[in-house]
C-alpha cells in the first residue's frame, strides 16, 4: 500500500520553530509516513528582535539543507504541518505570503480533505500564540481543509510547559532554538496525529 504523505513546511527566524518542524517530521517519519519537510523562504528584509541577530545568521546558514517550499508540496501531501513564529499575534509574513501564494491551487479546492495542523513558537507565554494558531486555521477554512487542532486528546497536552489545545506551541523568550522537551513531545503526538487521520482521509479520498 502507498504511503501516506506528510508535508511538514515551517519559517523559523531564531530555530525555534525549526526545531519544532524537525521533531514532527522525525514524528511522522516514525509513524510511517513520508515526509517532506521545507522551510518558507527568507525574505529579502529579515526581521528580528534585538539581540538575535547571530541566531538568524546561523539559521540562515543551516536552512542551505533543506528544500524551499513549493505549491507542488501542499498539492503532493496527505496531511499538511505549518509552523511558524508569533509575530505581534500573527503568522510571520513570509508565512502569510506563502499562505497568499496557495490561490491557485487551493481555491479550485486543490487543499479540500486534506488534514491539516499548525505550531508556533513565541517568546512570552501570553504572547499570541493562540492567536497565531486560530490566524493560520482561517486559512485552513479557506481550504476547505481538515483542521486538526490538539485539544486534549492525549496526556503529553497537560504537561506543564503544553496545554495549548489550538496547537503545539513553545515559549522561547526570545532565545534561540531552545525548545522544551514537553513541547517537542507535543508537537510529535500533534505530527503522529495528522498522520492517523491523513492516513483515513487518503483512503476516503481515493475511494470517492
Ligand atoms: C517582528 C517580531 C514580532 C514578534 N512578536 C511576538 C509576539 O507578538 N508575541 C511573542 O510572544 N513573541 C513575539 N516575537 C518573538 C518570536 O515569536 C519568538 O522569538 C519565537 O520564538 C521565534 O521563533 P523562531 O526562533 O522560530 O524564529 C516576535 C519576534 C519578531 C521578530
Amino acid at each position: 500500500m502507498a504511503m501516506t504523505k506528510i508535508a511538514v513546511i515551517y519559517y523559523s527566524s531564531t530555530g525555534n520553530v525549526a526545531k519544532l518542524a524537525e521533531a514532527a517530521a522525525a514524528a511522522a517519519e516514525k509513524a510511517g509516513a513520508e515526509v517532506r519537510l521545507r522551510r518558507i523562504a527568507d525574505p529579502e528584509r529579515e526581521t528580528f528582535v534585538p539581540g538575535t541577530e547571530t541566531a538568524v545568521e546561523v539559521l540562515r546558514e543551516r536552512n542551505l539543507t533543506i528544500p524551499e517550499a513549493e505549491l507542488d508540496d501542499l498539492a503532493w501531501a496527505d496531511g499538511i504541518l505549518i509552523g511558524s513564529p508569533v509575530r505581534f499575534g500573527l503568522p510571520a509574513a513570509p508565512v502569510s505570503a506563502f499562505i497568499d501564494s496557495t490561490a491557485p491551487l487551493s481555491i479550485p479546492g486543490g487543499l479540500a480533505n486534506k488534514a491539516v495542523s499548525a505550531f508556533t513558537s513565541g517568546s512570552a507565554p501570553h504572547g499570541g500564540h493562540e492567536t497565531t494558531i486560530l490566524a493560520l486555521h482561517n486559512a485552513f477554512c479557506h481550504w476547505g481543509s481538515l483542521i486538526l487542532a490538539n485539544g486534549s486528546t492525549d496526556p503529553v497536552l497537560f504537561q506543564p510547559n503544553n496545554g495549548n489545545p489550538y496547537g503545539s506551541s513553545a515559549v522561547s523568550r526570545n532565545r534561540p532554538g531552545q525548545v522544551h522537551e514537553e513541547n517537542l513531545a507535543a508537537v510529535e503526538y500533534q505530527a503522529r496525529r495528522v498522520v492517523q487521520v491523513a492516513s483515513l482521509v487518503r483512503n476516503l479520498n481515493a475511494a470517492a
